[in-house]
C-alpha cells in the first residue's frame, strides 16, 4: 500500500472522564490516533464506544483534553455517523429532505436548489439508493435507513470521519458499499475513527485498532492483535462497568491491560 499524505488531523485524548449521574462512563482515557489512519475500536457492549464518539463531538459535558492537529492548522471539516436513528413514520421528511438539511440553509419547504438536488443525487447513487430519494425516512427499512446514514457523511468532503457502528442492519451487498467508502476516505488521507464489533473486518480494514473495555483505553495494536487469543480475551472478560472482579491499582489503573500501544510494547 502506497504512503498518502494526510489531510486529516491528529486526534489526542489526554485524561478525558465523563460521568453521566452518578455513574462513571469514560474513566481517565489518553488516546492518540494518526493524523490520515483508519482506527478502529473495538470493546464490548457498553464499554463507552459511542460515549467517546460523542465527546469527540462534543455532545458530552467530559473533563480532560481533546485536541485535533490539523494538518497546516487549517481547521477542516467532520464527517459523523451515528450508531442508528429513530425517525416517526408519520414525519413527513424524505430522503432528500433529511440530506438537503446539511447542504442548504434555505429552509424545505422554499425547495431544494438543483445543485444540492445532484449532489445529493451522487452521495445517494454511491450508497445504492437513488431509486428512495423521494421515499419518506420513516418508511425506510433499518439498512436503507444505514445507507442514507452513510450518504450523509459524504456530504460535504470530510478530512476527519466518526463511524459508530456503519455497518449494522447492512446485508452483504451494504457491507461492500461501506468497505468502498472506507477504501475512498483512507486513499484520501482522511482521519477515520470507527467503531465495530464486526473484528474480521476492522482486520481487513484498520490500520490500527484500540480496544475498549469498561471506560478505559486497554491497548492499542494493529489489527493482527485481534488473532491473539489473550488481547482479545483480555477485551471481552469481565466485561460489565460494575463488575469489580478485575484488580485494579490504586490510581484506578487495571494491572492487566493498563493502556500500552504496539510502540511501547516494543520498546
Ligand atoms: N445518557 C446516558 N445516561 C446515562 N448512562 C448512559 C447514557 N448514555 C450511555 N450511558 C451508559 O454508558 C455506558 C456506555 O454506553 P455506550 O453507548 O457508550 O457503550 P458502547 O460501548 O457504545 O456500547 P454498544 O457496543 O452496545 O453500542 C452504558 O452503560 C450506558 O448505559
Amino acid at each position: 500500500m502506497s504512503a498518502v499524505s494526510a489531510i486529516g488531523p491528529a486526534v489526542c485524548l489526554h485524561d478525558v472522564r465523563l460521568q453521566l449521574g452518578a455513574t462513571p462512563i469514560l474513566n481517565g482515557i489518553d488516546w492518540q490516533v494518526h493524523a490520515g489512519e483508519v482506527h478502529a475500536l473495538v470493546g464490548a457492549n457498553g464499554c463507552g464506544k459511542s460515549s467517546l464518539i460523542k465527546t469527540l463531538l462534543g455532545q458530552m459535558p467530559h473533563r480532560g483534553e481533546v485536541t485535533l492537529h490539523w494538518p497546516g492548522d487549517t481547521p477542516g471539516t467532520l464527517a459523523y455517523v451515528p450508531q442508528a436513528i429513530e425517525c416517526d413514520r408519520t414525519l413527513p421528511m424524505t430522503v432528500q429532505d433529511f440530506m438537503a438539511c446539511m447542504l442548504q440553509s434555505q429552509p424545505l419547504f422554499l425547495g431544494i436548489r438543483r445543485a444540492v438536488r445532484e449532489r445529493i443525487a451522487a452521495a445517494l447513487e454511491r450508497v445504492g439508493m437513488t431509486h428512495k430519494m423521494t421515499s419518506r425516512m420513516g418508511d425506510l427499512s433499518g439498512g436503507e435507513r444505514q445507507r442514507v446514514l452513510l450518504a450523509q457523511s459524504l456530504l460535504p468532503q470530510a478530512q476527519l470521519v466518526l463511524l459508530d457502528e456503519p455497518m449494522a442492519a447492512l446485508d452483504q451487498a451494504g457491507i461492500a458499499v461501506f468497505e468502498t467508502l472506507l477504501t475512498d476516505w483512507r486513499r484520501s488521507g482522511a482521519t477515520v475513527i470507527w467503531v465495530e464489533h464486526d473484528l474480521a473486518a476492522v482486520c481487513r480494514l484498520s490500520s490500527r485498532v484500540t480496544a475498549m473495555r469498561r471506560g478505559r483505553m486497554l491497548w492499542t495494536r494493529t489489527p493482527d492483535a485481534l488473532h491473539d487469543a489473550d488481547m482479545l480475551l483480555q477485551l471481552f472478560a469481565h466485561t460489565s462497568m460494575s463488575d469489580d472482579s478485575t484488580p485494579s491499582t490504586p490510581n484506578g489503573q487495571e494491572k492487566q491491560g493498563a493502556h500500552e500501544t504496539q510502540e511501547e510494547k516494543a520498546a
